[in-house]
Order: structure tokens, then sequence, then C-alpha cells
């Protein structure tokens, strides 16, 4: 099955298939063709270029994109997609002046999501996870990342990771899936941090890896929740089984998280909501990825992930949600991206890299997914007619997308 999108008045993000990520002054790049097109033969880029070079306009659909965009869909490389019910309450309790720390403390937070998921049944979590999981493909995602970690015991982690599996065979765009039993110690642990510890070392972490449920491993390394001893301890064991660290980290206050990441070969460090000049300097010349969350900082009112200094220090940034009911309840990239110009002083070039290519990366996808590149997959959105690329985070309150195609089929 061919289909031509002709006429297209900008495609975005083309690049070469060597490109894995752009960092530094090369993100305020963003390679496009005006007046293009671009050739699917069933779910792959097979060609594009401007339209004065199409020889050959056969194909058994064309699609005429007149005043419209095409960019490859959004990457979103952090997510918490798979939970049970809400917290509004919390969000309430914030507004009426308590902190995030404060509600932790009074068993709020992720121990009370933990809580409501232990009592939902298998099949109630997979419902509620798809709906939202439908919503965010709505809204232009092509590829994502889902995280376990409001479980905390054995049963139930293994129960969000099969959700996240049934999701996996049950869509079509690539889900990635992060072991994260190391998000915040259960009550039933409060005395006994090294007990949980060895609870997920010892008994989780052999049975993810016994049914392939997980691609990273992830820990919250934060004051009051997992320190870095903890954080080395954990992913020393996870390398042993394969998985890569993806890990959260300088939320509230950086202790040494970067460091342990990069020391661990993590492919990215998370939230980075307080960054020192020793983390830049650590992440330089790296593997790793440093991830913003701009909707969490706009939720919980912290400060955002200081984007100027990591991006001015030559290094790569991805854009990613952290869609969680917790700190973020949205999924929505195009309010991701719009905030980081807003709120971060990104260009809209560095937040569509960083919501795209580097989000790929940050997903160990970016052979196949986050640019316009012969062979890799077709997962892209075309906008609805709108006067530039700028539009999309100037516009931040309004759906500008008119189609979105995830391998070759458009699905809305
Ligand atoms: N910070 C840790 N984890 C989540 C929030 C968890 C929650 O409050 O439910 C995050 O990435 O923001
Ligand atoms: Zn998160």
């Amino acid at each position: 099955m061919s289909k031509l999108l002709i006429n297209i008045k900008e495609l975005l993000q083309i690049r070469k298939s060597t490109e894995q990520k752009v960092s530094g002054a090369a993100m305020k790049e963003l390679p496009t063709i005006k007046n293009a097109f671009l050739r699917i033969e069933d779910d792959l880029i097979v060609s594009f270029g401007h339209m004065d070079e199409l020889l050959n306009n056969q194909a058994d659909q064309i699609i005429d994109c007149s005043g419209q965009i095409v960019l490859p869909s959004w990457c979103d490389s952090h997510t918490h997609i798979v939970y049970a019910g809400n917290r509004e309450q919390e969000f309430v309790d914030r507004i009426n002046g308590l902190s995030y720390e404060e509600i932790a403390n009074r068993g709020g937070g992720i121990l009370n999501s933990a809580k409501r998921l232990q009592e939902t049944d298998e099949d109630t979590l997979f419902n509620e996870s798809k709906t939202r999981l439908e919503e965010v493909i709505q809204q232009g995602t092509g590829a994502v990342e889902i995280k376990s970690g409001y479980g905390l015991t054995t049963e139930a982690e293994l129960k969000m990771l099969r959700v996240i599996k049934r999701l996996k065979e049950t869509y079509s765009l690539p889900i990635k899936a992060t072991f994260l039993g190391a998000h915040a110690v259960p009550k039933e642990f409060k005395n006994n941090k090294q007990g949980y510890l060895d609870l997920i070392i010892h008994e989780m972490l052999p049975k993810v890896a016994e049914h392939k449920l997980a691609d990273f491993i992830d820990i919250f390394c934060e004051t009051g929740y997992f320190s870095v001893e903890d954080t080395e301890a954990l992913l020393e064991k996870a390398a042993t089984y394969g998985f890569i660290p993806k890990i959260h980290v300088n939320q509230f206050t950086a202790i040494g998280g970067v460091q342990a990441g990069v020391n661990q070969q993590a492919l990215s460090v998370d939230h980075l909501e307080i960054v020192t000049d020793k983390d830049i300097e650590v992440l330089k010349d790296t593997i790793t990825m440093p991830v913003a969350l701009p909707s969490c900082s706009f939720f919980i009112s912290i400060p955002y992930t200081p984007a100027r200094k990591i991006i001015d220090a030559g290094l790569p940034l991805a854009l990613a949600t952290d869609f969680n009911p917790g700190t973020t309840p949205s999924g929505n990239m195009n309010f991701v991206v719009a905030t980081a110009c807003i709120k971060m002083k990104m260009t809209p070039e560095e937040a569509i890299n960083a919501a795209t290519l580097n989000g790929a990366y940050a997903m160990n996808l970016s052979n196949d997914y986050g640019s316009i590149t012969e062979g890799k997959k077709a997962n892209l959105i075309i906008t609805k007619p709108i006067p530039s690329y700028h539009y999309l985070p100037y516009a931040f309150g309004s759906n500008c997308i008119d189609k979105v195609m995830i391998h070759g089929e458009f699905i809305s």
C-alpha cells in the first residue's frame, strides 16, 4: 500500500539516518523542505523532496496537504501512563498551601497511587490506561515510554508491567517499558528502606527479567526517596540483567544522581529542575540524554529545567511529558513544546528537535523514529492549515493537528 503526500507547505525535521540526536547549537537548526512531497510504502518513509522533484505521482492514496505542515510524531520518552484513579484532592490541597513534600509525608503522593493500584484489578487498570494512551496518540504522540512504579509490591509491579505489555500488543506505536520499583519506599518498609531495595534486587528484578517485562530500569534518586548509593547498587545489579538505566534525578535537590547515571551509562537522566555546574560538566561527551519535563514544573510550581544553561553548554536536551496522576496529569506533548518555548526560552526549532529526534534517542528508538528519514517508520503529524511551524507553540491552547499517522496508517 503506497501513500503520497503532496503540496506539503513545509516538511520538518529532514535528517540523515546517521543523525541519532541533536546537541548544543545544532538544536537551533530544524532542516525543512517547503512545498514538499513525501512517499510512504506500507509503514516506511521511502522518499521525499521538493514538489519539483516529484517524478512519479502514482500511489494507492494521494493526500493533498496544501497549507499543512508535516512533521515526525512526538516521541514521549518519560511517562507513567499506567495508573489507577486520580489525585485531584492533592491538587486542591496544594492550592490551599500544602507542598508536594508535605502531601507525600502525610501518606499521599506516590503511596496514595500505589494503594489505589494495588486495589485495582488488571483489566480495569488496562482500560483506564488505554483511554489515556489513545488520547495522547490523538495528540500526536507516535512513540512512548511507560514506567511501572505505582505497584511497590512484587505482585503489583508485575501487574503494571503486564498492562504495559498488553498495551504494546494492542497498539501499533512503539512502547518501551521501564521497571521503576524504586519509586518510593512503601509504608510496610518505612523504617527499612534497605529491606525494600533487597526485595527489588532479589525478587522483583529477576522476575521482571525472566518474563521480559521491561526494557529499562529507573529509580527516583532524590532526598527522602533513594540515595546515590541506592541508585548505584540497583543500577549495577540491573545491568547484570541487561536493563539500561533511565533515571529520575534532580527534581527537588541535586545530590549527585546525574554523576551516578553517567557512571552507569544511563540512556537518560530525567527531570533536572535543579542543575549544578558540576552536573553540566559531568554530562559533557557522554551517551546520556538530559530530559526536561516542563508540564511537571508547570503543574506543581517548581523551577523549570534550565534548558538554556544545558543547550548553551553544548549538551543535547529531550522533552517529555511525565504523564502521571500526581505531578503531571497531562500527556499532551504539544503543551510540553509550547511550555518549553514560553517558560524555558527554547526556540521552536530547539523544542521540536527535543520532542522528536532527541526523544526517540532517549528511548533507544532513533534508528526508526524521530525524523523524516528514508527507511524510518512513517509516524507523522499533519497539521491543520497554519501560517508557520512557529505557530505550533505560539497557539498553545489550540489543537493544530489535523491527522496523525502511525506506521503508515492514519489513525485519526
Ligand atoms: N518524581 C517522581 N515521580 C513522578 C511523580 C510521582 C507522583 O507524584 O505520583 C514524577 O516523575 O514526577
Ligand atoms: Zn516521572
